[in-house]
């Protein structure tokens, strides 16, 4: 643990430089959140200055900003093996560190949690008092006003830190950031801060307090949150120690609902990051002298859906789509500059992405959501209620689908298999490859009957292009890739690569096997499936076992009595940790190695 508190204003100062340092040390080796966590290093010393880490909760939005509490509490050595399988995760997690006091990774529920902390301090009848850090892109969820909504009700001792950087992933969209810039920019207030900041700088802390509400009376002042019951402090420079340590403490001394404002740059320390890039949010490793990438980048899945979408938008006007916060990500960038009036990012909502599109559906658009996996979640009543009860044509275009890395346990695509296919009129498919990507976009464009969902993975596929030749998706139909009546993988998706490589090994080792590609989960080819002459089946895909596709063949192969053994090599029943594909798989015993032991053992 540092001991922020013994410090002075020169050694906390020296304490933001060395923490900026270990940070760029780590992550421009091993990749990581990077300027997101350069400009929130004197607002989280400042939180440690005034708060109690042993007893007040801690509690980060999203928490990829919070590299410099994690070396505060004690992870500064262990640090270098940031997001890496084994070593410390890149968001908060309780079960790495006490001072971690709840798990993030999904935007925007710090505030929710601070009020249920205050309510279960309150019940308990403690002094301690929860202090969130949140950043302005997380601040366009609706979950946000949900909580804010209730502590403005309730009045529970809450002191929240808006991050205000004017970034998202990218630039943040609307009403909310352009009311927060307002705040900063008004000229009357600005003219009138720097006289008063003389006078301010020389007053005791209480009339310094006071002087700054009279201050807020001639700025656009946060009435919106004092609208909402909250007290509003601000905006302050977020870099100033001094500054930032002395409001958190008149605003910890008003034991009731403040959010104090904090205006930071991006990137704060490293030139080449400071500002509104959004290249430096989440970087792999780089040069820390030039800034180029280690590692030169490869051809995604992203780009492959996002050329061929453009393509397809460009033929067709009817084509339109939306991203939530991820413009880049998700490959939308492009289309929303070549179409804007088109192509929408919403910010980071989910709920609003979804539901806004079945409309567009109903109006005889083709609306595509391309959202990742893990983030779908996010609306998936939506997905129910808005889209599949009234069987609006909605294609979803899930990225990220599958074991995704570094992110770990928040941020894995490993649900939509099971939390999609329980549901009425949604028809679900896949690509193994880039080519079978491009045909399963044109093949959304092309449905019509109601809402469809395709999900490919992070980066590139397992299997390489060449191998088998793409053909157009088919309705319900299944491929039979490579034939046998012996042994059959039943594979979906990028679980086709690893069938292949697997049956690859299992023939140098003279055991048959063949390959299907499912191709469709809902509707399944039945037809195709009891023509197989193999009856032992060995299922791979790049989802949960709970709810996945063995489970669902089960059910099948019982219900019509076939005469088939059924063994699933999808993921286990747990929350899958952060590291590189292969080792988390490996840990999971679902590498190909593992399964092309597993079935010799059963087959020798
Ligand atoms: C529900 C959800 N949607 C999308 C994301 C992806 N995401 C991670 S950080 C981020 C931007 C956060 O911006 P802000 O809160 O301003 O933090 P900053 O990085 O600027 O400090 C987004 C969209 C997420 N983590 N959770
Ligand atoms: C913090 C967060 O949720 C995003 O930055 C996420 O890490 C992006 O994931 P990708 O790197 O797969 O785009
Ligand atoms: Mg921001």
């Amino acid at each position: 643990m540092i001991d922020v508190k013994s410090k002075n204003i020169v050694e906390l100062e020296k304490l933001a430089q060395d923490i900026r340092k270990r940070i760029l040390e780590v992550v421009s080796a091993k990749g990581g959140h990077l300027s997101s966590t350069l400009g929130a290093v004197e607002l989280i010393i400042a939180m440690h200055y005034v708060f109690d880490v042993e007893k007040d909760p801690f509690i980060f939005d999203v928490s990829h900003q919070a590299y410099a509490h994690k070396l505060l509490t004690g992870r500064w050595d262990e640090f270098d093996t940031l997001r890496q399988f084994g070593g410390i995760s890149g968001y908060t997690k309780p079960s790495e560190s006490k001072y971690d006091y709840f798990s993030a990774g999904h935007s925007s529920t710090s505030i929710s949690v601070a009020v249920g902390a205050a309510k279960a301090i309150k019940l308990k009848g403690e002094e301690r008092i929860p202090v969130v850090l949140i950043g302005d892109g997380a601040m366009s969820a609706g979950m946000v006003y949900e909580a804010l909504n209730e502590l403005g009700f309730r009045k529970y001792p809450v002191v929240i830190i808006l991050n205000d950087n004017e970034m998202s992933i990218g630039k943040p969209i609307g009403a909310l950031s352009k009311y927060l810039t307002r705040l900063k920019a008004g000229k009357l207030y600005q003219g009138f801060k720097e006289k008063f900041k003389k006078f301010l700088d020389s007053a005791p802390k209480d009339v310094k307090y006071m002087a700054k509400k009279f201050e807020e009376m001639f700025s656009v002042h946060g009435v919106f949150f004092e609208e909402m019951g909250l007290e509003y402090i601000g905006p302050i420079d977020g870099h100033n120690l001094e500054e930032v340590i002395e409001t958190l403490e008149v605003a910890k001394s008003l034991k009731k609902p403040v959010i104090v404002h904090a205006k930071t740059i991006k990137g704060k320390g490293y030139e080449q990051a400071e500002g509104y890039y959004e290249h430096w949010h989440g970087v792999g490793p780089f040069d820390l002298k030039t800034g180029k990438p280690l590692k030169k980048s490869s051809l995604s899945a992203t780009k492959v859906y996002s050329e061929t979408l453009l393509e397809l938008a460009k033929e067709d006007k009817n084509i339109v789509g939306v991203t939530a916060a991820m413009p880049s990500g998700t490959g939308m960038k492009e289309l929303m500059k070549e179409f804007p009036e088109r192509f929408w990012d919403v910010g980071i909502a989910e709920q609003h992405a979804v539901t806004s599109m079945a409309p567009l559906a109903k109006e005889g658009f083709i609306p595509f959501v391309a959202i990742y996996s893990t983030f779908l979640q996010r609306g998936y009543d939506q997905i129910i209620h808005d889209v599949c009860l009234d069987n609006y044509p909605v294609r979803f275009a899930i990225d990220r689908a599958g074991i995704v890395g570094a992110d770990g346990e928040t941020h894995q695509g490993v649900f939509d298999i099971g939390y999609l296919r329980i549901l009425p009129n949604i028809t679900i498919f896949a690509p193994r490859d880039f080519e079978t990507l491009k045909k399963a976009v044109r093949f959304a464009k092309e449905f019509n009957d109601g809402p469809c969902a395709f999900r490919y993975p992070r980066g590139a596929f397992t299997l390489e292009d060449e191998v088998f030749d793409a053909k157009d998706f088919e309705l319900g139909k299944a491929e039979v890739l490579i034939d046998s009546d012996n042994i059959m993988f039943i594979a979906y998706g990028n679980g086709v690569g690893k069938a292949y490589k697997a049956h690859k090994l299992l023939k140098e080792q003279g055991i048959d096997t063949g390959v299907v590609d499912l191709r469709f989960v809902k509707p399944f080819d039945k037809e195709l499936l009891r023509s197989l002459r193999a009856k032992k089946w060995y299922v791979i895909s790049d989802n949960a076992k709970e709810g996945g596709i063995a489970e669902m063949l089960s059910d099948f192969v019982n219900s019509e009595n076939l005469d088939v053994s059924i063994e699933s090599f999808e993921y286990p029943d747990e929350f899958i940790p952060h590291g590189d594909v292969e080792s988390v798989e490996r840990l999971l015993k679902v590498d190909v190695q593992s399964i092309v032991e597993k079935i010799k053992d059963q087959n020798a």
